[in-house]
């Protein structure tokens, strides 16, 4: 299977670059188009032989597996200029934020396949999280397709499309917000008297490591945070701090906005 990109940004580049480390695909078997070589200068700095093109017909002539991932904003344009050559081998793969199935469909000649997926940059180092909704034409074969691509890269979930919106506030946009928290526990870590470099390093392993127990133990978050506080001890005191901060409250905001912002940029 060779896959086509349309777009070759953020997204992109850690698609591509978990496929390759996954081996779910080689890099020749991987295109990516931009609108200049200036903009693929970023794909080709991280993946060094990929086939690359500043024409997008050429991505959908050449593949069978599309994917787009343009801004949410040119998205449409960019559909309509690919449609008169798709064909029906053709897979589109949408993963713009906030844009739904009909909108991606409506461009393209009717019966196209579409699936609109929901990735994260994590993707990139094999631990994303993805949700995926076929689209009105779209067969068992290409949810098939999808789970092996986004299955390499990171957990992958079915999701009816009414619930997009809501994976964008959480794994979507969420590596953003754990990046912020391992700043700011490495920051606290500095206040403290630690080097840079070890804060940062121990900030991220206890997200990693906090992130695996959740998984692999499959226990309550709440039982797990539990059996780190000592009673009358330091955690205890840290989460009555993160409480009085509203803490809980900021994330839950921050996943509804991303949600709501999600939900706009589809209108
Ligand atoms: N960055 C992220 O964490 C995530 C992004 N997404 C979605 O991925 C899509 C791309 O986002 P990013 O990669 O972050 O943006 P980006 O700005 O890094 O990449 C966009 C790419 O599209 C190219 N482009 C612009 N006009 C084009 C055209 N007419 N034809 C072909 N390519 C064109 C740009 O040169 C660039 O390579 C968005 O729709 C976004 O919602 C989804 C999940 C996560
Ligand atoms: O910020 C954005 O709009 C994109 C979609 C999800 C993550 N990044």
């Amino acid at each position: 299977m060779t896959i086509g990109f349309i777009g070759a940004g953020k997204m992109a580049q850690a698609l591509a670059s978990g496929f390759i480390a996954s081996r779910v695909a080689s890099v020749d078997k991987l295109f990516a188009s931009a609108p200049s070589m200036e903009s693929l200068q970023g794909i080709k700095e991280k993946i060094n032989n990929i086939n690359v093109t500043t024409d997008n017909k050429d991505i959908v002539r050449k593949n069978d597996v599309i994917i787009v991932a343009v801004k949410p904003n040119i998205l449409s344009q960019v559909l309509k200029e690919i449609a008169p050559v798709i064909r029906s081998e053709n897979l589109i793969i949408s993963v713009a934020a906030g844009i739904r199935i009909p909108a991606i469909e409506d461009p393209l000649p009717n019966g196209t396949r579409v699936v609109r997926v929901m990735p994260n940059t994590p993707c990139l180092v094999g631990a994303g999280a993805s949700a995926y909704s076929l689209g009105t034409y779209a067969q068992s074969r290409d949810a098939e397709t999808v789970n092996k691509l986004m299955s390499a890269v990171g957990l992958c979930e079915k999701v009816p499309e009414s619930l997009i919106d809501a994976v964008v506030g959480v794994s979507g946009s969420g590596p953003a917000y754990m990046f912020v928290a391992i700043e700011a526990l490495a920051d606290g870590g500095v206040k403290a008297g630690l080097p840079r470099h070890l804060a940062l390093k121990l900030a991220a392993q206890t997200l990693l490591g906090a992130g695996k127990m959740v998984m692999e133990i499959g226990a309550h978050p709440a039982e797990l945070k539990d059996e780190v506080c000592s009673p009358g001890g330091t955690t205890i005191a840290a989460v009555h701090t993160l409480e009085k901060n509203g803490f809980r409250g900021a994330l839950i905001d921050a996943v509804l906005e991303s949600c709501n912002r999600s939900r706009e940029l589809g209108n």
